[in-house]
């Protein structure tokens, strides 16, 4: 039995999207309890894009998922996160979320729990790779256990193709303007990472 949290944050939808199929594959685990929430977004960001369409839709979409509480990240038995791409690193939405998180690393109450990230940018080289490999040094403080994305399990990475997809977590690439959704091959990467968490996190249970 293993209860596998995902906690994103997404300003245009792709970060939620590529959630709900990592939700799909961690639920895949009969024995597998699994919650998405949301990292709220700030007041002065709402603000500054009420007038762009993708952007209020896309809010509008997530109304219904929960926001992330400290304690959410305390019940999981695995953490997988969900942060897009903001100047090659993770956006401060999610940044303030770890920062106020700091009695949980100073009591250790998250050592030993596994977990994973997913990513969108813009552009195929705006900053995947970054993005995932600086949001693991936070992760590794507070004592997380990193699960990738391994080759064999996903062939779909071997391609000169634009998709997202990386050894170090799944992936997409919203375009330029956002517009692109995700590829099927990206959601089964995402699904195959959600699965993958959930059964490391039911063997480090046991
Ligand atoms: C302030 C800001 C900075 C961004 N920086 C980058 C970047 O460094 N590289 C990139 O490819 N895309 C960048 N983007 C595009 C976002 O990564 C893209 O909108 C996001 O992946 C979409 O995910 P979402 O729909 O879940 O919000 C940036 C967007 C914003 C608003």
């Amino acid at each position: 039995m293993a209860k596998v949290l995902i906690v994103y944050y997404s300003a245009f939808g792709h970060v939620y999207e590529m959630g709900k199929a990592v939700a799909k594959g961690a639920g895949k685990l009969s024995d597998t309890e699994v919650r998405m929430v949301k990292v709220p977004e700030f007041e002065d960001a709402k603000a500054a894009m009420a007038e762009n369409d993708a952007y209020t839709q896309s809010q509008k979409d997530q109304e219904a998922v929960e926001e992330a509480t400290h304690d959410d990240l305390r019940w999981a038995d695995a953490i997988i996160w969900g942060i897009p791409t903001r100047y090659g690193s993770m956006p401060a939405q999610m940044k303030q979320y770890l920062d106020t998180a700091g009695s949980l690393w100073m009591n250790g109450e998250l050592e030993g729990k596994a977990t994973a990230v997913f990513t969108s940018t813009g552009s195929i080289h705006g900053g995947q790779e970054t993005t995932i490999l600086t949001s693991l040094v936070n992760f590794l403080h507070f004592g997380l256990i990193f699960v990738g994305l391994p080759y064999g399990e996903n062939q779909e990475m071997l391609t000169t193709d634009g998709i997202g997809g990386s050894p170090y977590g799944p992936s997409t690439v919203a375009g330029p303007d956002g517009s692109n959704q995700p590829d099927e091959r990206e959601f089964t990467m995402a699904e195959r990472l959600g699965e993958r968490v959930a059964n490391v996190a039911s063997k480090l249970h046991d």
